[in-house]
């Protein structure tokens, strides 16, 4: 058998994106909206809150396109805590407005591929923030799933450490070239979700997704094994901009 990669996780991850049904939401009354709103809002705050205590982070997006609407993006210690979540979030009255386009369940992960130095990675405060990360609020988002391919002629997992190694070297040499432009935050799914990893970055400049997911698709880990589900984009939502698209 061929050498596992070994990774260190830290929070969970669910990605929960909704459409919202705007003929019930134009149809309710003023005072339902509000209710609604307020609601959300309660929600804003302690999720605001919960991220300056450090035991989580949320994001909130607005999606373009029509594969939904929004998507909240949490981090939380266990998947006892994204339950409870998105289950309080299902009570809410606004929920009642939203239908679920999708939604996945990961974990932030790191592989050793590139690891330097022993000792006990969970000691180092770097390795730490990259596993309870506090998500960015840059401009936008963009979320997608992928596998490595395991076919015949090409499959990640029977390629040994060494080889495997060398091309997550040549990926993360590209990756490094966007540091300060694009932000990723890679989440295993393998056991949890469909596909193996879901995807997110951040960025202020939605174009240097393009520019970064096309380079990486000449490199060799994309062009040989990278398999990609489906892409979701979006814009940074706070409480004012919620507030502004919600409004009829
Ligand atoms: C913003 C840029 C960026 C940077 C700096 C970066 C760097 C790195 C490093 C150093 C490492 C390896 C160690 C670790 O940290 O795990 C990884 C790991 C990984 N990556 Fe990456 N990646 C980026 C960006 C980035 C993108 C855009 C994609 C999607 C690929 C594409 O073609 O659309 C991706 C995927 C992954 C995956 C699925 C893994 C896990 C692979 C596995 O087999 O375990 N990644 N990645």
């Amino acid at each position: 058998m061929n050498e596992a990669t070994l990774t260190l996780e830290g929070w969970y991850a669910l990605h929960d994106f909704r459409t919202i049904d705007w003929t019930a939401w134009k149809a309710a009354d003023d005072e339902e909206r509000a209710g609604a709103l307020e609601e959300l809002h309660t929600f804003l705050k302690e999720w605001e809150l919960m991220e300056e205590s450090k035991t989580g982070s949320t994001a909130v997006y607005s999606i373009v396109g029509q594969k939904a609407d929004l998507v909240f993006m949490h981090l939380r210690e266990s998947l006892e805590e994204l339950n409870a979540l998105e289950t309080a979030f299902n009570k809410t009255t606004f929920a009642e407005y939203t239908t679920k386009a999708y939604s996945y369940v990961s974990v932030v992960e790191l592989s050793n591929y590139l690891a330097s130095g022993g000792g006990d990675p969970k000691a180092n405060p770097e390795v730490m923030a990259r596993l309870q990360p506090i998500l960015p609020k840059t401009n936008h988002i963009c979320f997608y799933p992928m596998n490595k391919k395991r076919d015949l002629t090409d499959n990640w997992y029977m390629l040994t450490m060494e080889e495997r190694r060398e091309m997550m070297r040549s990926h993360g040499l590209i990756g490094r070239s966007y540091a300060g432009k694009v932000k990723q935050i890679i989440t295993g799914s393998v056991g949890l979700d469909d596909w193996e990893w879901g995807v997110t970055l951040f960025a202020d400049d939605a174009l240097q997704f393009k520019k970064l997911v096309y380079e990486m698709r000449f490199d060799e880990v994309s062009a040989r094994f990278g398999e990609f589900g489906a892409f979701y984009v979006g814009n940074l939502l706070n409480a004012e901009r919620l507030d502004e698209m919600l409004k009829v």
